[in-house]
Protein backbone atom coordinates (compact mmCIF):
# COMPACT_ATOMS: atom_id res chain seq x y z
CA UNK A 1 0.00 0.00 0.00
CA UNK A 2 1.15 3.43 -0.75
CA UNK A 3 1.98 5.11 2.36
CA UNK A 4 2.52 8.90 3.50
CA UNK A 5 -0.28 10.53 1.47
CA UNK A 6 -2.09 13.11 3.23
CA UNK A 7 -5.74 13.00 3.28
CA UNK A 8 -7.88 15.37 4.26
CA UNK A 9 -10.99 14.39 6.26
CA UNK A 10 -14.57 16.70 6.17
CA UNK A 11 -16.88 15.77 8.40
CA UNK A 12 -18.68 17.91 11.12
CA UNK A 13 -21.86 18.39 13.07
CA UNK A 14 -22.68 15.67 15.37
CA UNK A 15 -20.96 12.14 16.79
CA UNK A 16 -22.59 10.41 13.76
CA UNK A 17 -19.94 11.46 10.91
CA UNK A 18 -17.05 12.74 13.33
CA UNK A 19 -16.77 9.55 15.96
CA UNK A 20 -16.18 7.36 12.68
CA UNK A 21 -14.09 9.64 10.70
CA UNK A 22 -12.04 9.71 13.94
CA UNK A 23 -11.44 6.71 13.44
CA UNK A 24 -10.42 6.55 10.69
CA UNK A 25 -8.13 8.82 10.84
CA UNK A 26 -6.69 6.55 13.58
CA UNK A 27 -6.24 4.14 10.90
CA UNK A 28 -4.61 6.23 8.55
CA UNK A 29 -1.71 7.43 11.16
CA UNK A 30 -1.26 3.51 11.34
CA UNK A 31 0.13 3.94 8.25
CA UNK A 32 2.02 7.10 8.38
CA UNK A 33 -0.27 8.96 6.63
CA UNK A 34 -0.53 13.07 7.32
CA UNK A 35 -4.22 13.96 8.17
CA UNK A 36 -6.03 17.22 8.25
CA UNK A 37 -9.99 18.01 9.30
CA UNK A 38 -12.14 20.46 7.66
CA UNK A 39 -15.18 20.94 10.01
CA UNK A 40 -17.52 24.45 10.85
CA UNK A 41 -16.86 26.61 13.26
CA UNK A 42 -20.05 25.20 15.77
CA UNK A 43 -20.02 21.63 15.50
CA UNK A 44 -18.59 19.08 18.19
CA UNK A 45 -15.77 19.02 15.76
CA UNK A 46 -14.20 21.92 17.44
CA UNK A 47 -13.44 20.01 21.22
CA UNK A 48 -13.10 16.06 19.57
CA UNK A 49 -10.93 16.85 16.97
CA UNK A 50 -8.36 19.08 18.76
CA UNK A 51 -8.26 16.51 21.62
CA UNK A 52 -7.26 13.80 19.63
CA UNK A 53 -4.43 16.12 18.20
CA UNK A 54 -5.50 16.69 15.23
CA UNK A 55 -5.06 19.66 12.91
CA UNK A 56 -8.61 21.35 12.18
CA UNK A 57 -9.57 23.80 9.72
CA UNK A 58 -12.79 25.50 10.09
CA UNK A 59 -15.17 27.63 7.86
CA UNK A 60 -17.91 29.50 8.56
CA UNK A 61 -21.34 27.76 8.47
CA UNK A 62 -24.43 29.14 6.53
CA UNK A 63 -27.14 29.21 8.69
CA UNK A 64 -29.87 28.66 6.81
CA UNK A 65 -32.09 27.45 9.76
CA UNK A 66 -34.89 30.25 11.34
CA UNK A 67 -35.84 30.96 6.97
CA UNK A 68 -36.51 34.52 7.55
CA UNK A 69 -35.83 37.09 5.06
CA UNK A 70 -32.41 38.71 6.75
CA UNK A 71 -31.35 34.68 7.06
CA UNK A 72 -31.94 34.17 3.43
CA UNK A 73 -30.69 37.28 2.06
CA UNK A 74 -27.18 36.60 3.95
CA UNK A 75 -26.83 33.15 2.86
CA UNK A 76 -25.22 33.76 -0.75
CA UNK A 77 -22.48 35.69 0.64
CA UNK A 78 -22.15 33.42 3.55
CA UNK A 79 -22.03 30.45 1.18
CA UNK A 80 -19.36 32.61 -0.79
CA UNK A 81 -17.54 33.46 2.01
CA UNK A 82 -17.29 29.62 2.95
CA UNK A 83 -16.13 28.35 0.06
CA UNK A 84 -13.33 31.00 -0.22
CA UNK A 85 -12.34 29.42 3.25
CA UNK A 86 -12.88 25.73 2.15
CA UNK A 87 -10.81 26.79 -1.16
CA UNK A 88 -7.98 28.31 1.10
CA UNK A 89 -7.90 24.90 2.83
CA UNK A 90 -7.07 23.06 0.09
CA UNK A 91 -4.38 25.47 -1.31
CA UNK A 92 -2.72 25.33 1.99
CA UNK A 93 -3.45 21.83 2.81
CA UNK A 94 -2.67 20.23 -0.66
CA UNK A 95 -4.26 16.97 -0.01
CA UNK A 96 -3.63 13.71 -1.94
CA UNK A 97 -6.86 12.73 -1.14
CA UNK A 98 -10.70 14.03 0.42
CA UNK A 99 -12.82 12.01 2.35
CA UNK A 100 -16.01 13.60 3.01
CA UNK A 101 -17.99 12.07 6.12
CA UNK A 102 -21.08 14.26 5.92
CA UNK A 103 -22.33 18.06 7.86
CA UNK A 104 -21.83 20.80 6.43
CA UNK A 105 -18.12 21.32 5.11
CA UNK A 106 -17.95 18.17 3.34
CA UNK A 107 -20.32 19.70 1.21
CA UNK A 108 -18.66 22.50 -0.15
CA UNK A 109 -15.33 20.34 0.48
CA UNK A 110 -16.23 17.85 -2.04
CA UNK A 111 -17.16 19.98 -4.54
CA UNK A 112 -14.27 21.37 -4.40
CA UNK A 113 -12.13 18.14 -4.24
CA UNK A 114 -13.99 17.63 -7.34
CA UNK A 115 -12.79 21.12 -9.26
CA UNK A 116 -9.36 20.49 -7.72
CA UNK A 117 -9.43 17.16 -9.47
CA UNK A 118 -8.66 15.87 -5.79
CA UNK A 119 -9.97 12.05 -5.72
CA UNK A 120 -12.88 12.34 -3.31
CA UNK A 121 -14.21 9.55 -1.11
CA UNK A 122 -17.49 9.97 0.56
CA UNK A 123 -18.41 7.81 3.19
CA UNK A 124 -22.73 7.52 3.83
CA UNK A 125 -23.09 6.21 7.48
CA UNK A 126 -27.25 5.93 7.10
CA UNK A 127 -29.13 3.74 5.54
CA UNK A 128 -30.50 6.39 3.30
CA UNK A 129 -28.21 8.98 1.83
CA UNK A 130 -28.21 12.63 3.03
CA UNK A 131 -28.99 15.41 0.21
CA UNK A 132 -25.02 16.62 0.51
CA UNK A 133 -23.99 12.65 -0.21
CA UNK A 134 -26.70 11.65 -3.31
CA UNK A 135 -25.21 15.03 -4.94
CA UNK A 136 -21.77 13.93 -4.17
CA UNK A 137 -21.97 10.21 -5.21
CA UNK A 138 -22.12 11.67 -9.38
CA UNK A 139 -18.78 13.14 -8.50
CA UNK A 140 -17.04 10.79 -6.56
CA UNK A 141 -14.32 8.48 -6.85
CA UNK A 142 -15.31 6.28 -4.84
CA UNK A 143 -18.50 6.30 -2.74
CA UNK A 144 -18.57 3.97 0.55
CA UNK A 145 -21.83 3.16 2.81
CA UNK A 146 -22.59 1.42 6.14
CA UNK A 147 -25.46 -0.17 4.98
CA UNK A 148 -26.30 -2.26 2.38
CA UNK A 149 -29.28 -0.48 -0.50
CA UNK A 150 -28.64 3.22 1.26
CA UNK A 151 -27.53 4.50 -2.66
CA UNK A 152 -28.91 3.67 -6.08
CA UNK A 153 -26.88 0.29 -7.51
CA UNK A 154 -25.79 3.25 -10.39
CA UNK A 155 -23.64 4.83 -7.77
CA UNK A 156 -22.05 1.38 -7.58
CA UNK A 157 -21.37 2.21 -3.76
CA UNK A 158 -19.29 -0.23 -1.51
CA UNK A 159 -20.69 -1.57 1.83
CA UNK A 160 -18.13 -1.32 4.33
CA UNK A 161 -20.03 -0.92 7.51
CA UNK A 162 -19.22 2.46 10.23
CA UNK A 163 -15.67 2.65 11.60
CA UNK A 164 -15.92 2.51 15.42
CA UNK A 165 -13.29 3.99 17.65
CA UNK A 166 -13.65 1.80 20.21
CA UNK A 167 -12.78 -1.91 22.01
CA UNK A 168 -15.60 -3.52 21.83
CA UNK A 169 -16.08 -5.85 25.08
CA UNK A 170 -18.41 -8.40 24.45
CA UNK A 171 -18.99 -9.25 28.30
CA UNK A 172 -22.21 -9.19 29.31
CA UNK A 173 -22.73 -9.38 32.75
CA UNK A 174 -24.82 -11.70 34.74
CA UNK A 175 -27.15 -10.13 36.72
CA UNK A 176 -30.45 -10.99 38.64
CA UNK A 177 -32.47 -7.57 36.88
CA UNK A 178 -32.36 -6.59 33.74
CA UNK A 179 -29.48 -4.12 33.24
CA UNK A 180 -31.19 -1.39 31.00
CA UNK A 181 -28.56 1.32 29.16
CA UNK A 182 -30.36 4.13 27.75
CA UNK A 183 -29.15 7.09 25.12
CA UNK A 184 -30.21 9.61 23.08
CA UNK A 185 -27.63 9.93 20.61
CA UNK A 186 -24.94 12.79 21.39
CA UNK A 187 -26.99 15.14 22.07
CA UNK A 188 -30.05 12.92 24.42
CA UNK A 189 -33.37 12.89 23.68
CA UNK A 190 -35.99 14.71 26.09
CA UNK A 191 -39.41 12.45 24.44
CA UNK A 192 -37.24 9.25 25.34
CA UNK A 193 -36.24 10.95 28.68
CA UNK A 194 -39.66 11.80 29.85
CA UNK A 195 -40.74 8.22 29.32
CA UNK A 196 -38.34 6.11 30.47
CA UNK A 197 -38.04 8.54 33.88
CA UNK A 198 -41.73 7.07 34.70
CA UNK A 199 -40.57 3.37 34.64
CA UNK A 200 -41.69 1.20 37.51
CA UNK A 201 -40.47 -2.01 37.58
CA UNK A 202 -37.48 -3.75 39.12
CA UNK A 203 -34.24 -3.21 36.39
CA UNK A 204 -31.04 -1.63 37.32
CA UNK A 205 -30.82 2.00 34.61
CA UNK A 206 -27.92 3.49 33.48
CA UNK A 207 -29.44 6.88 31.71
CA UNK A 208 -27.71 9.00 29.56
CA UNK A 209 -28.86 12.29 28.89
CA UNK A 210 -27.94 14.50 26.69
CA UNK A 211 -26.10 18.07 28.25
CA UNK A 212 -28.85 20.27 28.21
CA UNK A 213 -31.46 17.74 29.92
CA UNK A 214 -29.28 15.87 33.20
CA UNK A 215 -30.78 18.01 36.05
CA UNK A 216 -34.19 17.66 34.50
CA UNK A 217 -34.09 13.84 34.33
CA UNK A 218 -32.26 13.86 37.62
CA UNK A 219 -35.22 15.61 38.96
CA UNK A 220 -37.48 13.42 37.39
CA UNK A 221 -36.07 10.20 38.89
CA UNK A 222 -36.51 11.75 42.25
CA UNK A 223 -35.75 8.98 44.95
CA UNK A 224 -36.14 6.29 42.29
CA UNK A 225 -32.51 4.52 42.07
CA UNK A 226 -31.04 5.30 38.67
CA UNK A 227 -27.40 5.95 37.54
CA UNK A 228 -27.53 9.10 35.34
CA UNK A 229 -25.02 10.34 33.21
CA UNK A 230 -25.26 13.38 30.59
CA UNK A 231 -23.02 12.07 28.62
CA UNK A 232 -21.10 8.56 28.70
CA UNK A 233 -17.17 8.76 27.56
CA UNK A 234 -16.77 5.13 27.95
CA UNK A 235 -19.43 3.92 25.70
CA UNK A 236 -17.75 0.54 25.07
CA UNK A 237 -17.95 -0.44 28.71
CA UNK A 238 -21.84 0.93 28.80
CA UNK A 239 -22.78 -1.80 26.07
CA UNK A 240 -20.91 -4.19 27.78
CA UNK A 241 -22.99 -3.72 31.47
CA UNK A 242 -26.17 -3.36 29.04
CA UNK A 243 -28.28 -6.78 28.62
CA UNK A 244 -30.70 -4.12 26.64
CA UNK A 245 -30.05 -0.75 25.18
CA UNK A 246 -33.02 1.88 24.89
CA UNK A 247 -31.81 4.13 22.70
CA UNK A 248 -32.32 6.64 19.41
CA UNK A 249 -31.39 4.51 15.74
CA UNK A 250 -28.70 7.00 14.74
CA UNK A 251 -26.06 5.34 12.42
CA UNK A 252 -23.02 4.89 14.58
CA UNK A 253 -24.96 4.01 18.02
CA UNK A 254 -26.44 0.98 15.34
CA UNK A 255 -23.33 -0.02 14.07
CA UNK A 256 -21.90 0.10 18.18
CA UNK A 257 -24.79 -2.50 19.03
CA UNK A 258 -24.45 -4.36 15.83
CA UNK A 259 -20.34 -4.85 16.97
CA UNK A 260 -21.60 -5.47 20.60
CA UNK A 261 -23.59 -7.93 19.90
CA UNK A 262 -26.46 -6.17 22.40
CA UNK A 263 -30.13 -5.98 21.68
CA UNK A 264 -31.94 -3.17 21.51
CA UNK A 265 -35.24 -0.81 21.41
CA UNK A 266 -35.43 1.19 18.78
CA UNK A 267 -37.50 4.67 19.23
CA UNK A 268 -35.98 6.56 15.52
CA UNK A 269 -35.57 10.07 15.85
CA UNK A 270 -39.31 11.17 14.10
CA UNK A 271 -38.41 14.03 12.04
CA UNK A 272 -35.17 13.07 11.12
CA UNK A 273 -34.37 13.80 7.23
CA UNK A 274 -35.97 11.64 5.19
CA UNK A 275 -37.11 9.15 7.87
CA UNK A 276 -33.64 7.79 8.37
CA UNK A 277 -33.44 6.58 11.97
CA UNK A 278 -36.41 4.37 10.67
CA UNK A 279 -34.73 3.16 8.27
CA UNK A 280 -31.96 2.60 10.25
CA UNK A 281 -33.86 0.68 13.18
CA UNK A 282 -35.51 -1.52 10.13
CA UNK A 283 -31.95 -3.00 9.95
CA UNK A 284 -31.73 -3.96 13.25
CA UNK A 285 -35.37 -5.18 13.81
CA UNK A 286 -35.75 -6.91 10.57
CA UNK A 287 -33.53 -9.11 11.43
CA UNK A 288 -34.50 -9.59 14.49
CA UNK A 289 -32.18 -8.36 16.32
CA UNK A 290 -34.06 -5.02 17.99
CA UNK A 291 -37.54 -3.79 18.95
CA UNK A 292 -39.01 -1.15 17.15
CA UNK A 293 -40.98 1.79 18.77
CA UNK A 294 -42.13 4.52 16.64
CA UNK A 295 -42.13 7.47 19.26
CA UNK A 296 -45.81 8.40 18.49
CA UNK A 297 -46.52 4.78 19.76
CA UNK A 298 -44.19 4.74 22.93
CA UNK A 299 -45.93 4.72 26.10
CA UNK A 300 -44.94 3.46 29.37
CA UNK A 301 -47.08 0.71 29.21
CA UNK A 302 -45.92 -0.39 25.97
CA UNK A 303 -42.03 0.10 27.39
CA UNK A 304 -42.82 -1.85 30.65
CA UNK A 305 -44.71 -4.52 29.13
CA UNK A 306 -41.36 -5.33 26.53
CA UNK A 307 -39.25 -5.44 29.00
CA UNK A 308 -40.97 -7.53 31.16
CA UNK A 309 -40.93 -9.61 28.11
CA UNK A 310 -37.12 -10.21 27.63
CA UNK A 311 -35.92 -13.37 29.21
CA UNK A 312 -32.72 -14.71 29.24
CA UNK A 313 -33.40 -16.45 25.90
CA UNK A 314 -34.56 -13.78 23.60
CA UNK A 315 -31.93 -11.59 24.50
CA UNK A 316 -29.72 -14.29 23.24
CA UNK A 317 -31.60 -14.52 20.31
CA UNK A 318 -31.25 -11.41 19.49
CA UNK A 319 -27.86 -10.65 20.61
CA UNK A 320 -26.36 -13.67 18.01
CA UNK A 321 -28.54 -11.74 15.55
CA UNK A 322 -26.96 -8.61 16.33
CA UNK A 323 -24.03 -9.40 15.95
CA UNK A 324 -24.29 -11.46 12.99
CA UNK A 325 -24.81 -7.76 10.87
CA UNK A 326 -21.55 -5.82 12.24
CA UNK A 327 -18.93 -5.27 10.08
CA UNK A 328 -15.95 -5.06 12.46
CA UNK A 329 -12.92 -4.20 9.86
CA UNK A 330 -14.77 -1.03 8.49
CA UNK A 331 -11.55 1.40 8.89
CA UNK A 332 -9.35 -1.16 7.95
CA UNK A 333 -11.21 -1.78 4.98
CA UNK A 334 -12.44 2.26 4.13
CA UNK A 335 -8.25 3.17 4.51
CA UNK A 336 -7.30 0.23 2.07
CA UNK A 337 -9.68 1.84 -0.39
CA UNK A 338 -7.77 5.25 0.15
CA UNK A 339 -4.44 4.06 -0.22
CA UNK A 340 -5.22 2.17 -2.53
CA UNK A 341 -5.57 4.63 -5.74
C1 LIG B 1 -30.19 14.09 15.83
C2 LIG B 1 -29.50 13.69 14.56
O1 LIG B 1 -29.59 14.35 13.54
N1 LIG B 1 -28.81 12.56 14.65
C3 LIG B 1 -28.01 12.08 13.54
C4 LIG B 1 -26.57 12.10 13.96
O2 LIG B 1 -26.52 11.25 15.06
P1 LIG B 1 -25.90 11.35 16.49
O3 LIG B 1 -24.58 11.93 16.47
O4 LIG B 1 -26.88 11.95 17.43
O5 LIG B 1 -25.99 9.78 16.79
P2 LIG B 1 -25.21 8.47 16.37
O6 LIG B 1 -26.01 7.41 16.96
O7 LIG B 1 -24.93 8.28 14.91
O8 LIG B 1 -23.80 8.62 17.09
C5 LIG B 1 -23.69 8.96 18.42
C6 LIG B 1 -22.28 8.68 18.83
O9 LIG B 1 -22.07 9.30 20.07
C7 LIG B 1 -21.59 8.34 20.99
N2 LIG B 1 -22.07 8.67 22.32
C8 LIG B 1 -23.40 8.89 22.54
C9 LIG B 1 -23.84 9.17 23.79
C10 LIG B 1 -22.90 9.22 24.85
O10 LIG B 1 -23.22 9.48 26.00
N3 LIG B 1 -21.61 8.98 24.60
C11 LIG B 1 -21.15 8.72 23.35
O11 LIG B 1 -19.95 8.51 23.16
C12 LIG B 1 -22.13 7.01 20.52
O12 LIG B 1 -21.36 5.94 21.03
C13 LIG B 1 -22.02 7.18 19.01
O13 LIG B 1 -20.71 6.89 18.57
O14 LIG B 1 -25.75 11.58 12.90
C14 LIG B 1 -26.03 10.22 12.56
C15 LIG B 1 -25.06 9.80 11.46
O15 LIG B 1 -25.21 10.57 10.34
C16 LIG B 1 -27.49 10.07 12.14
O16 LIG B 1 -27.78 8.72 11.91
C17 LIG B 1 -28.40 10.64 13.21
O17 LIG B 1 -29.74 10.57 12.79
Amino acid sequence: MNNHKKILIMAGGTGGHIFPALAIAKELKKHQCQVEWLGSKKGMENTIVPKNKLPLHTVNAVGLRGKNIISLIKAPFQLALATAQVIQVFIKTKPDIALGMGGFASGIGGVIAWIFRVPLFIHEQNAVPGTTNKLLSKLATQTLQAFDGAFDVSVQALSVGNPVAFKVSNSHTNNKKLNLLIVGGSLGSKPINEVVTQLNIPINIWHQTGQLHFDQVQSQYGKKSAKVAAFIDDMAKAYAWADVVLCRAGAMTISELMLSATPSILIPLPHAIDNHQFYNAKILADNNAGILIEQKHLTIQTLEKILLSLDKEKLESMSNHTLALAKPNAARDIVERLLDI
